[in-house]
């Protein structure tokens, strides 16, 4: 699939984000962090909300499930038009049966590990699963400092992805910039979220050609 830029809307404007994410074109997928003020200190939207903005755009959503209980509540995000949705392990009873729930309604099935999280557990699942998020950032706010104490467990999960032979894509997630993304690439990384990096920047739809640039070029390198 190669490489893949999902701006996170975390830092958008709110008060008009359907032409927020008109602003960013070029991008493979927008990113919607949904925070419930339980599993992480901050509050978003809902399924509503995250509806009207699939009618909004042709570009695929991505659904980030900072929320607990996602046994109970990810395929309401499935429904309201989510081409990916992503849950939280930390959060999940049964995150086997919830990945392959997710997958049978059509959608691709997700799943994330907070920067504390060791990956090792979970190696098995990862045939269950579309995508894996790694956390660059402690969950809850945009803007945050990225962490590169996370970068070895992005090596190890791609190690495990190519021992099990899976086409899991390895998403990072959290103060990702056109500083840190050759850092996430070089070690293994494939689908890039950005928020404040790309709603900060005078032209979103250049900075996520910026960041595609850069990271392709790391690969390549
Ligand atoms: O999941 C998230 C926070 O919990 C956001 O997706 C993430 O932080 C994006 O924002 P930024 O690129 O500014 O870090
Ligand atoms: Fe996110």
């Amino acid at each position: 699939m190669g490489i893949q830029i999902t701006p996170s809307i975390l830092n958008a404007d709110f008060a008009n984000l359907g032409e927020e994410v008109a602003r960013i074109g070029s991008a493979d997928w927008v990113h919607v962090d949904v925070m419930d003020n339980h599993f992480v200190p901050n509050l978003t939207f809902g399924p509503t909300m995250v509806e009207a903005l699939a009618r909004s755009t042709q570009t695929p959503l991505d659904a980030h499930l900072m929320i607990e209980d996602p046994d109970h509540n990810a395929l309401a995000y499935v429904e309201a038009g989510c081409g990916s949705v992503t849950f939280h392990v930390e959060a999940a009873q049964a995150p086997v049966r919830l990945a392959r729930e997710l997958r049978s309604h059509g959608a691709r099935a997700s799943m994330a590990l907070k920067p504390a999280t060791p990956i090792e557990p979970y190696e098995d699942l990862l045939p269950e699963l579309d995508m894996l998020l790694v956390m660059t950032v402690e969950p809850g706010f945009g803007g945050q400092k990225f962490l590169d104490l996370c970068l070895p467990k992005i090596r190890r999960a791609r190690a495990l992805m190519d021992k099990h032979g899976v086409e899991t894509w390895l998403q990072v997630d959290g103060g990702v910039s056109l500083e840190t993304i050759e850092r996430c690439a070089e070690a293994g990384a494939d689908v890039f979220v950005a928020g404040s990096a790309v709603y900060s920047a005078d032209d979103p739809d250049a900075m996520v050609a910026e960041l595609r640039a850069k990271a392709e070029a790391a690969v390549t390198a």
